[in-house]
């Protein structure tokens, strides 16, 4: 492909994305009603009341009837097989999907009456697959530049305690963030975040919604290439850094919450468990049998009784 073509698929993508149109498109004074103080949330509990969403508006029910609460502070993991409905659970609360009856609060108030924009900027969204820019770590970081030096470098000095394991023990010439390390603000960041493990990606979200200092954490566990001892660590930076958030994480390892809070169990987009693991082992409920399933039955329990305090 020479030059010119290339320049001219840039165009007609620039031209593509501006042809999409708003998700959401209203009048000044709609606008105006929709306005949140700015310190909303404080304290990040998250309610479902009898949510029912679905994709498409003549789509089938993913969601029926969800209800929960995550109380502030509270880390709760949400297991169920695939196809479950996990991932629209949590995409339902940053308004991906229709909601087709009941409502959604956070800190009581319904996110369908704020600003999409508000709202997807005070909950955050640390995916499977996180998005990269080509730029640098800062940059990635706080791309709109509205944290400090000393916040961004010690947010990246938490996470990067997080020891990601590279592919493999030689130094990796075509990928370099992936051996040269710690990381820094100005280590570069080539486009999709190439450069980077996956692991080494969500780190960089961990500590992008730190630099959030966000509320509300929804956590979509990776689930290749991030190796047991990795996420062990992620689990502990989150612990930590982030002690009064409201954490809602999709597992996809059962071991990855056993020290959560609560877990909530989903079977065809309903929530048929919701408890302590602890109560959830005793109950010898669907939990317990997906915990004898995995064959690290023993430990995996063991791992309830041992939690890490968070004082
Ligand atoms: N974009 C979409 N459009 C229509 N239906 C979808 C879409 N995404 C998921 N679904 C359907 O919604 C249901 C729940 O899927 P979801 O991805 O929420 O499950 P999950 O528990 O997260 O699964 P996994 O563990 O595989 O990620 C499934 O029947 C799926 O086919």
């Amino acid at each position: 492909m020479n030059e010119l073509e290339v320049e001219l698929n840039c165009f007609q993508r620039v031209r593509e994305y501006a042809d999409i149109e708003p998700e959401e498109h209203l009048s000044e004074d709609h606008a105006k009603s929709l306005v949140v103080p700015a310190s909303w949330p404080t304290s990040g509990r998250v309610e479902f009341h009898n949510v029912t969403a679905r994709y498409q508006e003549d789509g089938p029910d993913v969601l029926r009837n969800v209800s929960f609460v995550a109380n502030p502070g509270e880390r709760i993991g949400l297991v169920g097989r695939t196809g479950s409905g996990k991932s629209t659970l949590g995409l339902s609360l940053l308004r991906f999907v229709n909601i087709a009856s009941g409502q959604i609060t956070i800190d009581g108030v319904d996110i369908t009456k704020i600003l999409l924009n508000r709202l997807r900027t005070s909950v955050t969204l640390i995916p499977q697959e996180p998005v990269l820019f080509s730029g640098d770590v800062h940059s990635n970081l706080d791309p709109f530049g509205e944290s400090s030096e000393t916040e961004l470098a010690s947010a990246l000095a938490a996470c990067t305690s997080i020891h990601v394991p590279d592919s493999s023990d030689q130094a990796d010439h075509a990928h370099p963030a992936k051996t040269a390390r710690p990381l820094a603000l100005d280590t570069p960041v080539a486009a999709n975040g190439e450069n980077f493990s996956q692991g080494q990606r969500q780190v960089l979200s961990l500590a992008r919604a730190m630099c959030r200092r966000s509320k509300v954490v929804l956590l979509d566990e990776a689930t290749a290439s991030v190796d047991h001892e990795t996420d062990m660590h992620m689990q502990r930076v989150l612990r930590e850094m982030f002690p009064d958030c409201t954490i809602i994480a999709i597992a996809h390892r059962l071991r990855t919450i056993m020290d959560y809070d609560r877990v909530l169990v989903m079977a065809d987009g309903e929530i048929i468990e919701n408890d302590t693991p602890a109560n959830l082992v005793k109950k010898e409920g669907i939990f317990w049998d997906m915990l004898r399933n995995t064959g690290e039955y023993d430990e995996l329990v063991q791992m309830i009784e041992t939690k890490p305090s968070t004082s």
